[in-house]
């Protein structure tokens, strides 16, 4: 058996930033323009009006200030309001895999390896742009990765899902150097028309290369235990997917064929349930709170973390053990967690430890506990 460890992470940041400010003036021309084209179907009581968006609602709901996104031409014009992305050809690297190659070679550069000491690629978001062949595949050759390569998708955990399936895979002995990566275009499968959720996601891309302990070449981070744990829920959910054209009213323009949620049922069931997953993993493994250096939790929510930050800690943590980074990065899905972990832990002093923690739809929730070398 070996022991897992981090030995690098990498980001790519999109170039393109929508603030507050810039989206609400999108999606209230947009509304407008709604509800003049429906005043009479509005007047019956037919159809309902849309109500304007805030800047400072989104900022009080949420905490977040601003999101970065692959396109946002497309996004911000209310005759559209969805990202437009080149159509490109079978023999030129998708998007997902050109994003992946960025936040990939950053973190294989952190970790002092070349990508063709890589042996394992696990393509882990919360949407892939095609069903086959698998992203994963295409970034391993673009790469010049040897070994194999799939994708997977547990929604917003899809990052700390795909690090317990490497570091079992390296404690097994069947590869040696893995890399996770998590190219999230939320925007693709936002609803901006809707002002419940129009401001909730951005766009980022994540790597991290795990290793077995031995081979680490730099400061690193052992994977001390990773947990897993789902429990089926609607209240977020898409119904988009390869049966669609099959029924009937499958291709029409469905609020259903992108992301839906009950926020406030969200809210309520998945903080206890984080809680108390946190809550067992740290006494399974003998780790009282108070040797916790720091929480890089999923980043949906600010009052949400707040709260899950309290009950972990037994006090309310202070910024630089509990760092957000969605007031600049909006809910990037899986790799949420992951930028605050990237850039929020290279002042870890060894010995330090720290837990990694995703949570969302399916309901799925994942914990990585973490300790500087
Ligand atoms: C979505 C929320 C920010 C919404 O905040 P609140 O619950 O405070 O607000 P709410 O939706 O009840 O709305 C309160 C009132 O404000 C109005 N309202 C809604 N949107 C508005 C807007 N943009 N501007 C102004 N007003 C607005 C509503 O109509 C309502 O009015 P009235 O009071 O008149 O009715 C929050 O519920 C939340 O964060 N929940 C958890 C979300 C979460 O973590 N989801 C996971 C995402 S999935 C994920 O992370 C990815 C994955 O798994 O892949």
């Amino acid at each position: 058996m070996h022991t897992p460890a981090i030995t690098g992470s990498g980001i790519f940041t999109p170039e393109q930033v929508i603030t507050n400010e810039e989206l609400v003036a999108a999606f209230n021309a947009y509304a407008e323009r709604f509800n003049a084209e429906n005043a009479e179907a509005i007047a019956s009581g037919e159809i309902e009006a849309k109500g304007p968006s805030s800047p400072e609602f989104i900022h009080q709901a949420s905490g977040i200030e601003q999101r970065y996104v692959m396109d946002k031409t497309g996004v911000l014009d209310p005759e559209v309001m969805h990202p437009l992305l080149r159509e490109r050809s079978d023999e030129e690297p998708g998007i997902m895999a050109e994003m992946a190659l960025e936040a990939c070679g950053k973190a294989l550069e952190q970790a002092g390896r070349s990508a063709d000491e890589v042996d394992l690629v696990i393509c882990a978001a919360s949407n892939h742009e095609r069903p086959y062949p698998a992203v994963a595949i295409e970034i391993q050759q673009l790469m010049g990765a040897g070994g194999f390569a799939f994708d997977m998708n547990v929604a917003c955990s899809s990052a700390t899902f795909g690090i317990q399936a490497a570091a079992d895979m390296i404690r097994s002995g069947s590869v040696r150097c893995a890399v996770v990566v998590n190219p999230e275009i939320c925007s693709g499968h936002l609803e901006w028309r809707d002002r419940d959720c129009h401001f909730i996601f951005g766009d980022v891309c994540t790597a991290v290369v795990l290793e077995r302990t031995e081979d680490a070449q730099g400061a690193h981070f052992i994977v001390r235990s990773t947990r897993c744990a789902t429990q089926f829920s609607n209240n977020i959910r898409n119904n988009n997917g390869f049966l669609r054209r099959s029924r009937p009213h499958g291709m029409e323009d469905r609020r259903d064929m992108q992301f839906v949620q009950e926020g406030r049922k969200v809210f309520k069931e998945v903080l206890p349930l984080v809680s108390k997953h946190i809550a067992t993993h740290l006494a399974e493994e003998a780790v009282p709170s108070d040797n916790l250096k720091r929480l890089w939790l999923h980043q949906a929510n600010k009052s949400m973390n707040d709260f899950i930050g309290k009950k972990v800690l037994g006090r309310m943590p202070t910024p630089k053990e509990q760092p957000n980074i969605l007031q600049d990065y909006a809910n990037t899905s899986s790799a949420g967690s992951i930028v605050a972990f990237s850039k929020y832990s290279s002042d870890l002093e060894p010995g330090d430890q720290g837990l990694i923690c995703s949570f969302g739809a399916g309901y799925s929730v994942g914990s990585v506990l973490v300790e500087r070398a």
